[in-house]
């Protein structure tokens, strides 16, 4: 049986100056290896979800687990350093480094974590093939590999995101809205890496996405508005 990766446990969060809590959660457990596909309305709290995941915001109250450890009790750097050892993120706005080549915006995990570099590879040459070889499955090779990030298309960088987020095979996978820049061909091509990379590393995947037509693809469908007591905000 596979334990759960990540688990929240009473969970509620809001934001400063919102009135009231944006996330209510009773219960959420994700098994190690699993996916899951996020959905709910523009504003119900999916990227909030995502930002407790990585540790990145503090629930307001309740436990949220990454490997059987609340973020809560981390200072800042330990949880700085949790997230580089153990999550890769393709956020909505990629967060690439504009003016690093490619290469080295998806070898920046490896240079943040021991544990990641360790995993990518042995030495710096078996990293750079490791690296390659991610973006060569995501369709970046050749000239594009050494260009500066800030020169490429919106939907070349969301690929190097998903490189980057994947390189050293991290334990959780969080992918806000990853596939909104990407024509139907790439975006299939994108999906086939990006669960065929989390099969091969056991890691679990939540995906944020608006395209329902990629749900079936994913071990659990998450409907946010199902799961979260609190009140749905209006949305203009
Ligand atoms: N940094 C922030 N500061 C204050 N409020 C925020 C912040 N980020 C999100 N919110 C608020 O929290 C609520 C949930 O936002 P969130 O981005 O999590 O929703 P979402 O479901 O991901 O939306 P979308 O599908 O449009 O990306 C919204 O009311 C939003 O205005």
């Amino acid at each position: 049986m596979s334990s759960a990766l990540v688990r929240l446990t009473e969970v509620r969060h809001g934001w400063p100056g919102q009135p009231r809590d944006v996330l209510d959660i009773a219960t959420l457990e994700l098994p190690a290896g699993q996916t899951a596909f996020v959905r709910g309305p523009s504003g119900c709290g999916k990227s909030t979800l995502l930002a407790l995941l990585a540790g990145v915001q503090r629930a307001r109250a309740g436990r949220v687990d990454l490997l059987g450890q609340d973020w809560a009790g981390l200072s800042a750097s330990a949880c700085d350093r949790r997230r580089a050892d153990h999550i890769g993120i393709v956020f909505q706005q990629f967060n690439l480094l504009p003016y690093l080549s490619v290469l080295d915006n998806v070898l920046l995990p490896c240079r943040l974590s021991a544990l990641r570099a360790q995993r990518a590879g042995a030495d710096a040459a078996r990293r750079e093939r490791a690296a390659l070889d991610l973006l060569d499955r995501v369709g970046l090779r050749g000239d594009l590999v050494t260009r500066r990030a800030d020169r490429l298309s919106v939907g070349q960088q969301q690929r190097v995101a998903a490189a980057r987020a994947l390189i050293g095979a991290p334990e959780l996978v969080l992918a806000d809205e990853p596939t909104s820049a990407l024509d139907e061909a790439r975006r299939d091509a994108f999906m086939d890496l990006l669960l065929g990379a989390c099969a091969e590393a056991g890691s679990t995947l939540v995906f944020v996405s608006h395209d329902a037509r990629l749900a079936p693809r994913f071990d659990h469908v998450i409907d946010l508005p199902t799961l979260n007591r609190a009140p749905q905000q209006e949305v203009a």
